[in-house]
């Protein structure tokens, strides 16, 4: 990718990290350069053990790298302090994760708005209406969440993750311990969140069906980026991972996967749409 860096959201050039030391050593990522163009959706897709969560939270200032250098839009944030980079992520990034971490104690409201609360900030009341109107949470805002279906609990979190109008939102799995139903709600609301508030997400996850939502899918292999695609539908990425697996029967979970796709269909197909 060749964006200009304004356009950027994040970047990385030579990012290393290394896990353990001497003969145990794991590289999880070797040398990565990658560039996440802001407003756009970008997905991460890879066999298990590739570096996905490793590359996500090294973007993101929750991991320290080995090598190699990551900037979150100008600010370079390998060097920084853990103080300056926990400040960094409170203020800039949105977290969603496959557990949606709400406080069963709080309502929806109070649960979107925790980690402004938290850091002492206010929300932007105008911005707030349209996050909350977007993800048509408007009359579940008193619920707790055990009174709230599993795709309605994304949301808040999609909600909360959205809440400060942060410059990158990272996703990781965000539809893992959903139904069908539920995943198709969370993609198509991360999807608006890109089109009409103009954020930019950063998604892993392991669903053909769930990159297609995306505008550019990254595929990791072995710690590096190994291969992109613009405009993905879940056919065409299934495919892709055929060929990896075609091209190096070695590498590990892409049997697993292309096996669990091509006996259940993708999990995020539109076609489950239909039912
Ligand atoms: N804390 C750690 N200590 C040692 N090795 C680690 C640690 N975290 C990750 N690894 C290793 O780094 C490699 C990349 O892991 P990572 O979790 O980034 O992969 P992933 O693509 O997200 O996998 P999955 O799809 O299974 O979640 C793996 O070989 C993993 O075992």
């Amino acid at each position: 990718m060749s964006t200009p860096a304004a356009q950027q959201a994040a970047r990385a050039r030579g990012l290393t990290k290394a896990y353990g030391s001497g003969e145990t050593t794991v590289l999880a990522l070797d040398s990565v350069d990658v560039d996440i163009a802001r407003g756009r959706f970008t997905a991460v897709m890879g066999p298990s053990g590739s570096g996905k969560s490793t590359l996500m939270h090294c973007l993101a200032g929750l991991d320290s790298v080995s090598a190699g250098q990551v900037w979150l839009g100008d600010t370079e944030i390998t060097g920084l302090k853990d103080r300056e980079l926990t400040r960094l992520r409170r203020d800039r990034i949105g977290f969603m994760f496959q557990s949606f971490n709400l406080i069963p104690t709080l309502n929806a409201a109070e649960n979107i708005t925790l980690p402004m609360d938290i850091a002492g900030k206010k929300p932007d009341e105008k911005w707030l209406d349209q996050v909350i109107d977007t993800l048509g949470l408007r009359d579940r805002l008193k619920h707790r969440p055990a009174e709230l279906s599993g795709g309605q609990q994304q949301r808040v979190a999609c909600a909360r993750a959205l809440a400060s109008r942060p410059e990158l939102i990272f996703a990781d799995e965000p539809t893992g311990n959903l139904d069908s139903r539920a995943g198709l709600e969370v993609l198509a609301f991360l999807r608006e969140a890109v089109d009409s508030l103009d954020q930019t997400v950063v998604m892993v996850t392991h669903d053909p069906g769930a990159a297609a939502h995306s505008d550019l899918v990254l595929f990791l292999g072995d710690g590096r980026i190994v291969d992109e695609m613009e405009h993905p539908t879940a056919e065409a990425v299934l495919e892709r991972m055929r060929l990896f697996t075609g091209g190096n029967p070695q590498t590990p979970g892409f049997d697993e996967i292309r096996s669990q796709f091509e006996n259940d269909g993708p999990v995020g197909d539109v076609t489950l749409d239909k039912d």
